[in-house]
């Protein structure tokens, strides 16, 4: 399939942009570190450079050898991207004397030029740069210009490369996703043909192929990610597929027996695991965060072992690993922090015996709600918050008890019901209480109280990655604040989470 796109990373900030731009005009993408290119080519159809932190004019700039990509396959070459070829093919790249930082307009545009069709002059361009190309390279035409930047776009005659000095794949350059098409389709000649139909089709083949009758376990969560990997892979092979989901008693209130019955619906081979005591045991009198999930973690895989081992010759262990954790753990500069350190990311324990199958692992996820409906799974299941998979225990600051997951649960079910009672909750991209490890007097009657603390945590949020904090009626935190203390024993305060990320995060551990 020589349709795919190869996004080289320079270590830009925006590279993961860039690869969201591409899969939204339905063309497929990859991206690699620029220290990492793929010896087989013959499936990419265009090159993308990106942006980097460094400056071509530093001994440590990457510099990677092009030589089996340039003139062979079309190239659009970002920022950082645009001065490395500019610098290191005779032309000249300098510090730049004004700067270059956000809005600027293409105040010139060659004509006639297929990149910038249908890109009206004075089109708005987001800048991010230090340097600046003061020459272009050999061979090159400059096809657009700023009134600070004369060389903002150039090609280079004789071959399809392109080089920009902005950043078409940001959101304020309001030509950006124009411009891309231009070069991905008009110019490179790629197929818009990488839709959910598509991917469901080529991944459930793929599935066939590769496990044949073999079995596969899988762990669902109740998250849109495993359920999505189980029905595609339960197409794939049917009977062969044994889902397991477990109880890790830190669920929300009554989840586990609905999201199983849920599955059950759904016509999944799936197994419920009733493991609470298990999990709660292995948190006993641990309160350092990490801790708790390490904690969690190994009493997940432990759990799943035991589980695999009664199913005879499993040869498969599932994951809904998705894109993002597989971008982040192999960033430019080598392999980054760990991510989370949770069972799903952190691989498998050799005493496993089993090859990991994840079918979600290129996708975003926005991109897994999509083949989500694709496959026709319940939209509110698709539609569900991301609830972690330590589930309760991050939001139990302090040591983990019985008493306090049922309080968290009980106060967690008053506030997520009333998001839906009030039609809030598709308006938040996530939500849920934290119960605190703190005492506060109240007055209940003419009662002294002495009880503990809830927080609300409502963010909105396209990714994670960022989020802020969601603008609730007030009408609806003063009902739901009054129903939790008058229902709940053990609480007599609640407070609301008014930071945004950053430099908050959205849990609390
Ligand atoms: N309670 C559970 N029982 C079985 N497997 C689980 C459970 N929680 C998590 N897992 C496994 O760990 C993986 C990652 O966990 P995570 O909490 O991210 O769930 P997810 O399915 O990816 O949902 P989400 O959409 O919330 O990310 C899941 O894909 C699943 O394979
Ligand atoms: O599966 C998970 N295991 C974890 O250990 C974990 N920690 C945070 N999260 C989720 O990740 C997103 C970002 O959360 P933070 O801003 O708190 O890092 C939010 O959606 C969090 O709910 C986790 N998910
Ligand atoms: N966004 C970029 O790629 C910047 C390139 C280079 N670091 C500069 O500042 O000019
Ligand atoms: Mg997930």
């Amino acid at each position: 399939m020589q349709n795919n796109v190869l996004i080289l990373d320079f270590g830009s900030q925006y590279t993961q942009l860039i690869a969201r731009r591409v899969r939204e005009l339905n063309i497929y993408c990859e991206i690699y570190p620029y220290h990492k290119i793929p010896e087989d080519l013959s499936g990419f159809k265009a090159v993308i450079l990106s942006g980097s932190p460094f400056s071509v004019r530093a001994e440590d700039a990457p510099h990677p050898d092009l030589s089996q990509i340039r003139g062979k396959l079309p190239v659009l070459a970002v920022c950082y991207g645009a001065q490395y070829l500019a610098h290191f093919n005779g032309g000249k790249v300098e510090p730049s004397g004004t700067r270059e930082y956000g809005r600027a307009n293409l105040t010139v545009i060659k004509d006639a030029e297929m990149l910038f069709d249908e890109i009206k002059e004075n089109s708005q361009v987001w800048m991010s740069h230090s340097d600046t190309i003061m020459e272009l390279p050999e061979n090159g035409v400059r096809l657009a210009s700023t009134t600070d930047v004369l060389n903002a776009a150039y090609r280079i005659e004789g071959e399809d490369t392109y080089a920009i000095q902005f950043h078409p794949e940001v959101y304020h350059s309001t030509d950006g996703k124009q411009l891309l098409e231009n070069f991905l389709v008009k110019i490179a000649g790629t197929e818009q043909s990488w839709t959910p139909g598509a991917f469901v089709d080529l991944t459930v083949s793929e599935l066939k192929e590769k496990i044949g009758d073999d079995k596969v376990v899988l762990g669902l969560s109740g998250g849109v990610d495993s359920t999505v990997a189980a029905v595609l892979l339960h197409k794939a092979i049917g009977k062969n597929l044994y889902c397991i989901f477990v109880n890790n008693g830190l669920l929300r209130k009554n989840e586990f027996e609905s999201v199983l019955d849920q599955y059950k619906h759904m016509g999944l081979n799936v197994k419920g695991v009733d493991a609470s005591d298990r999990f709660l045991d292995a948190l006993k009198g641990l309160s350092d965060p990490e801790a708790k999930r390490k904690a969690i973690g190994n009493t997940f895989i432990e759990v799943f072992d035991d589980e695999a081992h009664e199913i005879t010759d499993v040869t498969y262990l599932a994951q809904g690993t998705i894109y993002p954790d597989v971008i982040e753990s192999v960033s430019v500069n080598g392999p980054s922090v760990t991510i989370k350190s949770h069972h799903n990311v952190g691989g498998l324990p050799d005493f496993m015996k089993l090859k990991v199958v994840e079918p979600l692992r290129m996708l975003f996820k926005d991109e897994v709600r999509r083949v989500g409906k694709e496959l026709g799974i319940d939209k509110e299941l698709l539609g569900r918050h991301p609830f972690p998979g330590p589930g309760l225990a991050i939001r139990i600051l302090g040591d983990i008890t019985a008493e306090k997951v049922r309080i968290l649960q009980e106060v967690d079910h008053i506030f997520i019901q009333g998001l839906r009672d009030w039609m809030l909750y598709d308006k938040v991209w996530q939500a849920g209480a934290i119960l605190l490890p703190v005492q506060s007097v109240g007055v209940m009657g003419d009662e002294r109280t002495y009880e503990q603390v809830v927080a609300l945590r409502a963010v909105e949020s396209t990714d994670g990655m960022t989020a802020d904090w969601v603008n609730l009626p007030y009408e609806f935190l003063q009902k739901t604040s009054n129903t939790i203390i008058n229902r709940v024993k053990g609480v007599n305060r609640v407070v609301y989470d008014i930071s945004s990320k950053p430099p908050a995060t959205i849990e609390w551990e």
